[in-house]
């Protein structure tokens, strides 16, 4: 998002663009829950300005210099929260959660850094954070269409009975070209897009992930 800010905005203004991202599922901040979030901007005075802004006793918010891996993490958490939701509703359990959330975290975090993030960003609140809140939540949409997909739902149908974007269908696709032209495997995004892109059965797909050869974690 910030560049394609940048090449909407004349360039005296690039310097100043930032980016919010975080555990911040909207209707727990309308009502009124507390939560936190990062504002990233390569300019620190910006960040601060923006942190400033924003920070309130119920809005915790902290600055990071990285832009890239704080827009990454915001992007990608959410085609790991399908793939939780396809856990979810596959009814596969905890340990399988859980270790969607972990691997998820792996492959974002090689994407992320392979376009130039920091990668401890990831294990901040734009990562981990959001990955956590959003693979867990009922209230996320990423989550909910992963648990329609596994119910046998088409993503078309799904897509058309939302009044709201799961944003991560889209982003399935643009990580995955992303991630080939960086030579980077992402095994759980991989696998989403056979599901829905490619009409490859649920089960298969899922086979498909575990079956693939050992390797070092
Ligand atoms: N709702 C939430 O809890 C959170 C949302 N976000 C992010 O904030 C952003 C907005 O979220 P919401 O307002 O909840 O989503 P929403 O689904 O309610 O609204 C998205 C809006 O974007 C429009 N839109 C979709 N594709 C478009 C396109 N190609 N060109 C122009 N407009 C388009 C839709 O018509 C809709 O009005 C999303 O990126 C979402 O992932 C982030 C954290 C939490
Ligand atoms: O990004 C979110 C929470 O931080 C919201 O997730 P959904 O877009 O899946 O609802």
């Amino acid at each position: 998002m910030s560049e394609v800010l940048a090449d909407e905005l004349p360039s005296g203004m690039h310097r100043g663009i930032c980016a919010l991202s975080g555990p911040n599922l909207s209707r727990e901040i309308i009502g009124s829950k507390p939560a936190s979030t990062v504002i990233a901007s390569a300019d620190v005075d910006a960040a601060c300005t923006a942190q400033r802004i924003t920070n309130s006793n119920l809005f915790r918010v902290y600055t990071n210099e990285d832009i890239v891996g704080v827009e990454f993490g915001g992007a990608l958490k959410n085609i790991i929260a399908l793939a939780a939701g396809v856990c979810d509703g596959l009814n596969y359990g905890d340990n399988a959660k859980a270790a969607i959330i972990t691997r998820g975290l792996a492959e974002i975090g090689r994407l992320a850094e392979a376009a130039g993030a920091n990668p401890l960003t990831l294990a901040g609140l734009a990562g981990m954070g959001d990955l956590i809140a959003t693979c867990s939540s009922s209230l996320s949409r990423n989550q909910y269409f992963g648990r329609r997909l596994a119910l046998g739902d088409s993503a078309e149908t799904i897509r058309a009975s939302m009044d709201n974007v799961a944003e991560g269908v889209d982003t399935v696709a643009g990580a995955i070209t992303v991630a080939n032209r960086l030579g980077i495997e992402m095994p759980i995004a991989q696998t989403m897009h056979k599901i829905i892109f490619e009409s490859v059965p649920l089960e298969r797909a899922v086979q498909e992930l575990m079956e693939r050869a050992p390797r070092p974690e």
